[in-house]
């Protein structure tokens, strides 16, 4: 594993990988030993390379150029002047950045997934683009992606992070999502059973019964034969699912009022925008004035919770109390049998008496021979309680949103769900004929769900990562600490991949001889590589479940109502505002 150099007297060559000096914007002690320019003077005590030179250029104006020891000149980022050029002299182009936003608002905006579109189809595969002062790359080309998120992971074992994120090797809580290098490695392979088939099929039943609630209360909108908004039912469903399944919760679907899922609709789902979140835009923007913006933030959510009573804020608040007060509880009993085997169990009992300090202090900032780490299957208090947040927020509004799409998609095209009815009244009429089996085999149920999430990649913009090296991807040359953000939607709806129909629902392009030859990276809506989602089994089966017991029972009919406009949300998910529809009563209803 890589150290950090503590040698404040090194030049920057001591530093540099491949010949290039090693950058890093959120490594800030990091930075404070590497830079240092050729004639030995430091350059920042306190800032990340690339926030130093717009640092620099600021407040002293700094030279241009950087002189490296290998006699190269390096321009370093300053997007203030020429932001642009940084892309180009790396042989990308990309859409203007602004002088103080860079690609803000619009690349952050609600409706980032069609902006984002709209500049692959100028810029290409290939484009650079600045959030605030950040250099990010986006790409939608196969052999980038490849490298990045699979051949050189190593290099990209971190996710892109925000500047006002704690540090995630050190911060006492910390989830998997968030984690990085060793860390990361230990919390995802503690999870990794949790989401085994054998376990999975544990959890068939709670999904039977939170469906059968759902069916259940969805019989008066079919009976009532009046348009209605599903969107909400389902995030009824897929909360209790997973309040259920990871925390071991009562079922409190059937009076629609499921408090797990009142805390998180109260506290997510506001849209990514920036008059919602501003000081973490400036964050951006400012990154070297981050210990002020987490002061400035922390007063501001303290005028909010105290004195505005947020009911967002609020919200979080009382989940995260409560979670930790189920924790704890279960902490007490670890000894005593009480027959819980919900991801809390699993985690408390994966917990070691004393704290991981070594550990969870242990840098992993840097390139890491990932295969070669060596970890301990052991928790603290802190992760255990992050884990089943970041489960509950994971598995909740993904699911919910992909049931939405492909409830419009089947509403607006009769036939494919003609067809899907067929292959349930043939394998699965009645509710006992659900089994993991029978899912298994049906194969155009499949087919359908695949195609709704390669026309709505709702999570696309979590896949994304850090450099934490200095390395070149598909042959374009990316510094430490660039963001590299994939637009999964232009891969799902490229024309040259998937033909002519790319934007069409058809779910027979995934028949096996149609399929063949399309390259496995093309699809891609549960991430690649090791990082990719860990609860993907778990969400199909959700899924296939609930499809399957609504049509048992219903059809879902489009109205002039039924419409999709979409959002990016908090979570970082692209959401339905709303999908109308109207269920029609079947007659072989059970
Ligand atoms: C249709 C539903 C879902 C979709 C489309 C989806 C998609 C994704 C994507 C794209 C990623 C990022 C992968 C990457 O960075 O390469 C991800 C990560 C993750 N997902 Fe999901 N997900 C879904 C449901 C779930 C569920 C139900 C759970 C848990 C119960 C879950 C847990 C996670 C976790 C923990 C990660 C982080 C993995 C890591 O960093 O190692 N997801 N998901």
């Amino acid at each position: 594993m890589e150290t950090r150099p503590t040698d404040n007297n090194r030049t920057s060559a001591d530093c540099s990988t491949n010949g290039r000096p090693s950058t890093d914007d959120n490594g800030a002690e990091h930075a404070a030993t590497c830079l240092i320019d050729a004639s030995g003077r430091r350059r920042s005590e306190i800032m990340g390379t690339q926030e130093a030179d717009r640092f620099g250029y600021l407040i002293k104006g700094w030279q241009r150029k950087m002189r490296m020891t290998n006699g190269a000149l390096e321009q370093r980022p300053r997007y203030l002047k020429d932001g642009k050029k940084y892309f180009e002299r790396r042989g990308l182009s990309g859409p203007k950045p602004h002088f103080i936003w860079g690609n803000f608002p619009k690349a952050l905006s609600g409706q980032m997934h069609v902006e984002m579109q709209r500049w692959t189809a100028e810029y290409g595969k290939n484009y650079g683009m600045f959030h605030g002062s950040k250099p990010v790359l986006v790409t939608s080309d196969l052999a980038v992606i490849n490298d990045v998120f699979q051949k050189q992971f190593n290099s990209f074992h971190s996710r892109y992070k925000h500047p006002l994120a704690p540090n995630p090797d050190t911060v006492k809580e910390m989830h998997m999502f968030g984690a990085r290098g060793l860390r990361w490695k230990r919390l995802r392979t503690i999870a990794n059973p949790t989401f085994s088939v054998a376990k999975i099929k544990e959890m068939m039943p709670i999904f039977t019964d939170s469906i059968n609630t759902l069916v259940g209360n969805l019989k008066r909108h079919a009976e009532s034969n009046k348009p209605f908004d599903i969107y909400p039912y389902y995030k009824y469903l897929t909360g209790d699912v997973i309040a259920r399944c990871a925390l071991g919760q009562e079922s409190s679907i059937q009076d629609e009022s499921n408090d797990w899922v009142r805390m998180f609709n109260e506290g997510l789902g506001t849209e990514f925008c920036f008059k919602n979140m501003p000081v973490a835009f400036l964050a951006w923007t400012f990154p070297e004035l981050k210990q002020f913006w987490r002061i400035v933030q922390q007063v501001k959510d303290a005028l909010r919770v105290y004195i505005f009573r947020n009911t967002r804020l609020n919200s979080i608040r009382e989940f995260l109390a409560k979670l930790r007060a189920d924790v704890e509880m279960r902490q007490l009993q670890k000894d005593e049998n009480h027959g819980k085997k919900d991801f809390i169990q699993l985690f408390v009992e994966a917990q070691t008496e004393e704290p991981l300090e070594k550990e969870v202090t242990e840098v992993t900032d840097g390139k890491l021979l990932m295969q070669q780490l060596k970890i301990s299957k052991k928790l603290t208090t802190g992760e255990i309680v992050q884990q089943c947040l970041l489960f509950m927020l994971a598995g909740y509004d993904t699911t919910a949103n992909s049931l939405s799409y492909i409830t419009y998609l089947l509403a607006k095209h009769q036939d494919v769900q003609d067809k899907l009815i067929s292959e349930i009244d043939a394998y699965c009429p009645d509710e006992a004929d659900v089994t993991y089996e029978t899912l298994h085999e049906m194969t155009y149920l499949n087919l359908v769900v695949k195609e709704g999430l390669r026309l709505f990649p709702l999570a696309a913009f979590v896949q994304s990562r850090q450099a934490v090296a200095d390395c070149e991807v598909g042959g374009i040359p990316v510094q430490k600490g660039t963001g590299i953000m994939i637009d999964v939607w232009s891969v799902h709806r490229n024309r040259e991949v998937w033909g002519a129909d790319a934007e069409d629902f058809r779910p027979e392009r995934f028949e096996s001889d149609e399929d063949e030859g399309r390259p496995s990276l093309a699809y891609i809506p549960f991430g690649v590589g090791p990082r990719m989602c860990i609860g993907m089994r778990f969400a199909l089966l959700e899924e296939k479940m609930a499809i399957v017991r609504l049509l048992q029972n219903f059809r879902f009919v489009a109205t002039d109502a039924t419409k999709l406009d979409m959002k990016l949300s908090d979570p970082g998910t692209v959401s339905p505002d709303e999908v109308i529809v109207r269920l029609e009563p079947r007659q072989r209803s059970n």
